[in-house]
């Protein structure tokens, strides 16, 4: 559950791309230990708001501020030292190629960390076994492994550091619908193993419904719904609930025809 201090908090931020504004005055907060998922139709900017909070864009305007300290602006060594505080799962694993299955796990306990590399094998292994692989599934390449497979390293990757936040980018793309909910489902338990905060995106509804403490919605450059998982249903938005039941027809078609 979540306490009083948030963990990460957005105001009025701002990105544009020359003419084209993106973020448009985002305020959210999000709180410790909870998991928030910013659904949205493809090109809302939810990566945008996502690389904006990892410092790989600078918003124009607005505030984001991580367990209280402001993060706009700060130098590239400040920045390392929030950056340690974070996991992520990358859209598509994003999984090295050249590297053991074990030594992806294990990579940012090696380079960020520069532990040993057999007590880092020895914590990968550990991690493999908490998304349900086994330690022998550790010597493979990832080409070795299927889709579903992948994505579980790379949870096990995200998690490896024991990050106080994690970020997950449409963690379930490109899986059939029931290892989405694997996935899924280990992604609920992992988190709160770790006890991290985490923040998703994705456009996937089933994957929104079962990882989210809380849902926004992201749409012109505003979120114009936020709320708790179980009242999304009832939210009584229109575009809200065009999105959420994938219906053509409604406010945000008719928009993108204009
Ligand atoms: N570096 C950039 N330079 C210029 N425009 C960009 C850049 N990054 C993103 N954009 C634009 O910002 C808008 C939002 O992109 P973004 O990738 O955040 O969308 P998204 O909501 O994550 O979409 P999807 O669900 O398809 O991944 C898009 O119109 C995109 O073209």
């Amino acid at each position: 559950m979540t306490d009083a201090a948030p963990k990460i908090v957005l105001t009025d931020l701002h990105k544009s791309f020359g003419p084209k504004r993106v973020l448009e005055g985002i305020d959210l907060s999000i709180g410790r230990g909870e998991s928030l998922v910013v659904i949205g139709g493809s090109g809302t900017g939810k990566s945008v708001m996502l690389k904006c909070i990892l410092g790989l864009l600078r918003p124009e305007q607005g505030s984001i501020r991580i367990d209280g300290e402001e993060v706009v602006g700060i130098s590239a060594r400040e920045r390392d030292r929030v950056m340690r505080k974070f996991g992520m799962l990358f859209q598509g694993g994003a999984l090295f190629d050249s590297l053991r299955v074990w030594e992806n796990v294990a990579f940012g306990l090696i380079q960020g960390q520069r532990m040993k590399r057999a007590k880092a094998r020895d914590i990968a292994i550990e991690k493999l076994a908490q998304v349900g692989l086994a330690a022998s599934a550790g010597a493979l390449y990832p080409s070795e492994l299927s889709g579903g497979m992948q994505k579980r390293v790379a949870l096990a990757r995200a998690i490896a550091t024991n990050p106080e936040i994690i970020f997950f980018d449409e963690p379930t793309t490109g899986l059939d619908p029931i290892m989405a909910d694997v996935i899924n489902g280990l992604i609920v338990k992992c988190v709160k193993e770790v006890g991290a905060t985490a923040l998703s995106i994705t456009h996937d509804m089933a994957s929104a419904r079962k990882i989210a403490d809380r849902i926004a919605m992201l749409y012109k450059g505003r979120l114009i719904w936020v709320g708790p998982a179980s009242e999304i249903e009832s939210s009584g938005n229109p575009y809200v609930d065009q999105f959420i039941h994938g219906r053509e027809e409604g406010p945000i078609q008719m928009e993108l025809r204009a």
